[in-house]
């Protein structure tokens, strides 16, 4: 069957399991050649390919909710359901969503990007159906990485306690992103392998070949111990019926599973067992989280193919750092909620294994166990994502910066991250850290500086610090003799001054302080002369250089790849207003909008972030 004629699941419905293994093939086939040139989830999508086809066959979507944790491993669904075609422009600008995508079509019946949401929007959508009297089956399809996330063990708690009918997929590769960790990460090894168990029963076995009598009462034995070997009990105890493990690449077994779960009354859970990058050897032996998710890769090398760049990339050239400092003070400890490689902490792994704690998706956790760590004198740096610490926001106020307590967040993906589009792009965190009375926020201009803040942020000790970096490599490459500086909380710097400049721009990161020094090139044509200054920190902001600014060019303007609402912009716009200021102050930044994917300078643009645009603004404002 050709994939560009697949316009709806119902097609595949009257495949034999033999068609079906064809159908894979092609699939696998199309996904390893497309994601070759787009970059996408294809270690995900690879593990999924039988499992989706035998949830589309056995299901009947839209009617049936199919709900996709995370959502990264849903490129199969997309193209069963009608989208095949559009997938060279998966991630894109204006493209494919990577993620399911309600706008795109009625099969996505849940949105997610971020993990382990999947149970809780399935109960959500279980009881609408009970209180309607509706009668449809609802299917969320969560990872053995997803599962371990704290709204999932909510959810779980729920369904079991209600016993709401739904039919949970548990899809197990033994993969987060990195290899899976934790507790029920074992758990679920010792149901895969059932090493208790089966060493038991072979025991057994080998004692009864002597005593063929005792076969019956061996054989009850046998049950009551797997009973209390087989951790399916954790599942049967908060009320679900368990139904594995079975192989997640056979159709039969599948099939069977499925029609057996139809038949439960109440929540039921298949544990499916599949190989996260299946047919695709690269993918099928990364034990790193190398095929997790990538850009374009040469197809028969494996080779990534990079983007050219004369820096390391942020977070290197942070947990560099962070690593030279731990490797001589052992208070310093460095936390990341699952992302271990994206995050470029493996070395740091690797050389201070007892000083890193890998917490899985636990971005809670992992904030109020920094908490725990800060309020004995250690510490900790938490490495978080900006999207993900939304996670956290809770335990960021109320353990962290209530207790003042020395607790350094690596604010990692700081801005627009690009392709992974509106679920992951960075730019609500200073809205919502910047509340916080306690947290001063950082982001450096370069390299340079950024070892120059994480040097402050070691010494500070009066409290939580955050410093953002962003997704990506560094313009400038870090001289391995340069000797980092303490900056003085609060402190900005000019990075271009002029004795009678008209506008002074006030804006932070290294992307936007090359776009604010090509505006003012820009600029000069018209002579119009600019201020540049660098607030490499966000908060506390430095009410000296405030005065100085506010005395010096009436008109000021703010750039930043955040939401406006709650940015440095509201922060200066407060300045201005709580001094009784008259000056001019145009705050460019994103609007109360979601930036969805695409490359970063095309999505900038689109906001009005471009030196042509923002140049543009400026002779308007200094014309209005
Ligand atoms: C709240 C949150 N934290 C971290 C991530 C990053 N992340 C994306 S997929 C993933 C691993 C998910 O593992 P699993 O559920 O087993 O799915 P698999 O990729 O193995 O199919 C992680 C940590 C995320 N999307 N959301
Ligand atoms: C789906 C998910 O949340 C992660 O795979 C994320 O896409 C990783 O982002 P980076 O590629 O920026 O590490
Ligand atoms: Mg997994």
């Amino acid at each position: 069957m050709e994939l560009q004629k697949i316009n709806s699941p119902k097609m595949i419905k009257q495949l034999t399991n033999k068609e079906l293994e064809i159908l894979a093939k092609d699939i696998r086939k199309f996904l390893i050649e497309t994601c070759a040139v787009t970059g996408g989830h294809i270690g995900a999508n690879l593990g999924v390919v039988e499992l989706t086809l035998a949830l589309h066959k056995h299901f009947d979507s839209p009617t049936d909710k199919l709900l996709f944790d995370v959502g990264h491993q849903a490129y199969i669904h997309k193209i069963l359901t009608g989208r095949s075609d559009a997938f060279h422009s998966l991630r894109q600008y204006k493209g494919l969503c990577g993620f399911p995508k309600r706008n795109e079509s009625e099969h996505d019946v849940w949105e997610a990007g971020h993990s382990s949401t999947s149970l809780s929007g399935a109960m959500g959508m279980a009881k609408a159906r009970d209180i309607m009297g509706e009668n449809y089956h609802v299917v969320p399809i969560i990872g053995d990485g997803a599962i371990t996330g704290g709204m999932a063990l909510e959810a779980l708690n729920h369904i079991g306690h209600d016993q709401t009918n739904m039919t949970i997929i548990l899809n197990d590769n033994e993969m987060s992103i990195a290899p899976n960790v934790g507790a029920m990460h074992n758990m679920f090894t010792r149901l895969r392998t059932n090493a208790h168990y089966n060493r038991f029963k072979n025991d057994v076995d080998g004692v009864l070949s002597q005593f063929p009598m005792m076969r019956k009462t061996a054989d009850r034995m046998k049950d009551s111990v797997k009973y209390f070997v087989m951790d399916g009990i954790f599942f049967e105890e908060l009320g679900l019926q368990y139904i594995g493990p079975i192989d997640g690449h056979s159709f039969e077994e599948l099939e069977e599973a499925i029609e057996l779960s139809k038949k439960t009354k109440g929540p039921s859970i298949i544990h499916v067992i599949t190989k996260k990058g299946k047919g695709f050897k690269h993918a099928e032996d990364d034990m790193i989280g190398t095929w997790h998710g990538l850009g374009p890769y040469k197809i028969e090398t494996g080779e990534v193919i990079k983007s050219e760049s004369v820096g390391k990339s942020w977070g290197s050239i942070i947990s560099d750092e962070l690593l030279k400092y731990a490797s001589e003070d052992r208070r310093i400890v460095a936390i990341t909620p699952a992302m271990p490689v994206g995050s470029k902490l493996t070395k740091f792994q690797q050389e201070l294994p007892d000083q890193f704690f890998d917490v899985g998706i636990a971005e809670q956790h992992a904030i109020t166990m920094a908490a725990g760590l800060a309020a004995v004198g250690m510490k900790p740096f938490v490495a978080i994502y900006s999207t993900f610490l939304q996670r956290a926001y809770d335990q960021l106020l109320h353990d962290v910066d209530r207790m003042k307590l020395n607790v350094i967040v690596g604010i990692d993906r700081a801005g627009l991250v690009g392709a992974d589009g509106e679920t992951h792009q960075g730019v609500f965190d200073i809205s919502i850290v910047a509340g916080l009375p306690n947290t001063v926020i950082m982001m450096p201009k370069d390299a340079f500086e950024a070892q120059d803040l994480m040097k402050t942020a070691i010494e500070y000790n009066e409290g939580p610090i955050a410093i953002r970096y962003p997704r990506g490599n560094s313009l400038t490459s870090v001289a391995q003799d340069y000797v980092p500086s303490r900056v003085e909380i609060g402190t900005w710097d000019y990075i271009v001054e002029d004795v009678n400049s008209d506008v002074t721009i006030i804006t932070y990161s290294e992307s936007m302080i090359h776009m604010a020094i090509e505006v003012s090139q820009l600029l000069k044509q018209d002579n119009i002369s600019i201020d540049i200054v660098n607030a490499r920190f966000i908060k506390p902001i430095d009410k000296t250089m405030m005065q100085t600014i506010t005395r010096k060019t009436k008109n000021i303007v703010v750039i930043e790849e955040v939401i406006k609402h709650g940015g440095l912009g509201s922060i200066v716009a407060n300045y201005i207003v709580d001094h009784r200021l008259s000056n001019v102050l145009d705050r460019i930044g994103i609007d109360d909008v979601y930036i969805e994917h695409g490359d970063v300078p095309k999505l900038l643009s689109d906001i009005g972030i471009s030196s042509e645009q923002i140049a543009a603004q400026i002779k308007k404002m200094m014309n209005d």
